[in-house]
């Protein structure tokens, strides 16, 4: 697929999640790698860099997103030519797409390990990593009963109880505002993550916190499932993950919005859970506390503060 029709599916919603855009972008550079006519190892990088930064602007707040970019653009800084460039970004590609397969069952394998014979588990939004605990403990043989949000206003939720019915999983389907309702019929929340923030906060879907101070409130114990490429290394030197803010008619038809001239609708895709409300991460390395999420970029990622003035030098030379 041409790099410009991902970055717009992605853009769109099309692709979604944040593991989901992560691999749709690293196969895309891999493609993209491919279609390069020439011979000038510089302005390959240049071909390149442009195709990243294309895909950087889709979405802003899944990190798995530039996590997969720079995995996959790295590769390609020792290449001498053009072919041991694409050879090195092809096999970043692959190398990242498999990983990222393999962190999910592992997730899914852990994820499992927390979940009883009889619980009942609440999930909201529609997440691989979370879905890969529900259903790795259905096909243990578990018996368990899921309560799954709408998720307002672009109703992933539809997803996640299409996946757990096909699967034979006991499912009710409820609106976002019925959690506190409900929660205390709930043993246990397990939701995904766009980003892990180096204090341990989680960036998910709008509601997440809400969720997670219900549960708190209820000692319901919250998990969150997120591959490590969902951790912010920029979180180290303080940036914040931007909130993507969607178009508003996904929340309220145009035509009434026109005749509601002092109304401002508002939608933020995604808030922010801080660490205290989150029990544990369950991540493929493992399940950890949340505050342990500094050790995961600077050993695991490889992303510490000397990083960054690497990074800073590869940049430069990208543009030059
Ligand atoms: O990577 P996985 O676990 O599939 O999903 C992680 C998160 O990505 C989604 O974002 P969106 O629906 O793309 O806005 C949701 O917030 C979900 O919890």
């Amino acid at each position: 697929m041409l790099l410009n029709e991902t970055a717009e599916q992605i853009r769109s919603m099309e692709i979604r999640g944040a593991g989901r855009i992560a691999r749709a972008a690293a196969a895309a550079l891999k493609d993209h790698a491919e279609t390069f006519e020439g011979s000038d190892i510089r302005s390959f990088r240049h071909f390149m860099g442009e195709a990243a930064c294309t895909l950087l602007a889709t979405r802003p707040t899944a990190v798995s997103l530039p996590n997969a970019v720079r995995f996959v653009m790295k590769a390609m800084e020792g290449a001498g030519n053009v072919p041991e460039a694409q050879a090195a970004i092809r096999r970043a590609a692959d190398s990242f797409l498999l990983s990222s397969k393999h962190a999910i069952e592992w997730i899914g394998e852990i994820g499992a390990r927390h979940i009883s014979d009889g619980d009942v588990v609440l999930t909201h939004c529609n997440s691989e990593a979370a879905l890969a605990c529900i259903l790795t403990a259905h096909r243990q043989g578990k018996d368990l009963e899921v309560f799954a949000t709408e998720v307002r206003p672009r109703n992933q939720g539809i997803l996640t109880i299409r996946a757990l019915n096909d699967a034979g999983v006991k499912t009710n389907y409820i609106v976002d505002s019925a959690v506190r309702s409900f929660i205390n019929d709930v043993d246990l929340v397990v939701t995904g993550a766009d980003a892990v923030t180096v204090n341990g906060a989680v960036v998910n879907k709008i509601g997440t916190s809400q969720i997670a101070l219900a549960a708190h409130e209820a000692r319901t114990t919250m998990l969150v499932a997120a591959e490590t490429y969902k951790f912010a290394p920029r979180s180290i030197l303080g940036e914040r993950i931007e909130i993507e803010e969607r178009q508003t008619d996904e929340v309220l038809d145009p035509a009434v919005a026109a005749t509601l001239p002092h109304v401002r609708v508002r939608n933020p895709a995604f808030d922010v859970t801080p660490a205290r409300y989150v029990d544990e991460i369950v991540t493929e390395m493992g399940a950890i506390p949340p505050t342990m999420a500094y050790i995961i970029i600077r050993d695991h990622l490889g992303w510490g503060i000397e990083e960054f003035h690497k990074n800073f030098e590869f940049n430069e030379r990208m543009q030059e």
